[in-house]
């Protein structure tokens, strides 16, 4: 994939009037934005307003569905992820996701790290590359006397850790993350919103997350999707208002946006 180089560097993603359908019936409709670059972008909103699957559009990861399909233009860095000429699995490797619950392979520590790593051709030093991944997901330290035990031995907060320290490993340019706190304490909550500030640095984030403290916790912009009923009696996700995050919470332009962000529905 060539990135252009007359695009502003600032945007990773550009989404234009792009709509997503199950089957017949339009999932979300008509999103416009613009996705910051080595910033963290989370999305908020109701159930079923469309979060996730508009997350997955991001590394073609619906393609996989059958009978959906997407309309409207996504590009990243300038260049249509849509396109024939762009490979799903090469895009994926370059925008990496990090899922709702842990889960790690049925394989040591260490080769949770190696086998994807290994499958992608990666042609240097393992122990550097397990230690660099795993001291980046700060990790290191827990497991460092334990590389060779089961990752599924380690707790579900470690566990997350280890699912992101082997995203890293692929070397991605961006992690997708949906939910990735709702399965863990608060403690391990934390833990993983340290990490992602510090992986901001070298990394574009996007987190779906139900947690609207997190979500103004961590991010730096925010999307809040709503959903509205259909004539059929089904629902149609749509976003409502995309702002910096302390506008959303603090100033928010849409009268939804305050009832969501106050308490109000949801
Ligand atoms: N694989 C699928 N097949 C058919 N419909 C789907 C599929 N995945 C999601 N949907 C539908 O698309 C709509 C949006 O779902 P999505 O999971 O994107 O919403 P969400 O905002 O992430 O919800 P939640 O917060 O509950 O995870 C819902 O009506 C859902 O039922």
């Amino acid at each position: 994939m060539q990135v252009s180089s007359s695009v502003d560097t600032g945007t990773a993603f550009r989404v234009e009037k792009t709509s997503y359908f199950y089957g017949p019936v339009m999932a979300v409709k008509d999103v416009y934005m613009d996705v910051p670059d080595r910033k963290i972008t989370a999305f908020i909103g109701p159930s079923g307003c469309g979060k996730s699957t508009v997350l997955r559009c991001f590394n073609r990861l619906n393609d996989l569905i059958p009978g959906a399909h997407i309309e409207g233009k996504i590009t990243y860095h300038g260049v249509d992820i849509y396109d024939p000429s762009v490979d799903p699995i090469e895009l994926r490797r370059r925008i990496g996701m990090v899922f709702q619950k842990p889960n790690p392979f049925p394989k040591s520590i260490y080769e949770n790290i190696a086998f994807g790593a290994r499958i992608n051709g990666y042609k240097g030093d393992m122990d550097t590359l397990v230690e660099r991944s795993l001291r980046s997901a700060a990790l290191w330290d827990e497991v460092k006397d334990k590389l060779k035990e089961s990752g599924l031995s380690l707790s579900g907060g470690q566990q997350q850790r280890l699912c992101i320290a082997r995203a890293i490993a692929i070397e991605p340019e961006v992690l997708l993350m949906d939910e990735p706190c709702s399965a863990l304490d608060p403690i391990s909550t934390l833990r993983v919103e340290e990490l992602m500030q510090e992986l901001k640095q070298d990394y574009t984030i996007i987190i779906v997350t139900h947690n609207m403290q997190q979500a103004s916790r961590v991010s730096d912009m925010t999307a809040f999707f709503n959903a509205q009923a259909t004539e059929k009696g089904g629902k149609m996700g749509y976003l409502v208002e995309y702002a910096p995050t302390q506008q959303i919470f603090n100033n928010p332009q849409q009268v939804a946006t305050q009832d969501y962000v106050s308490g109000r529905f949801g």
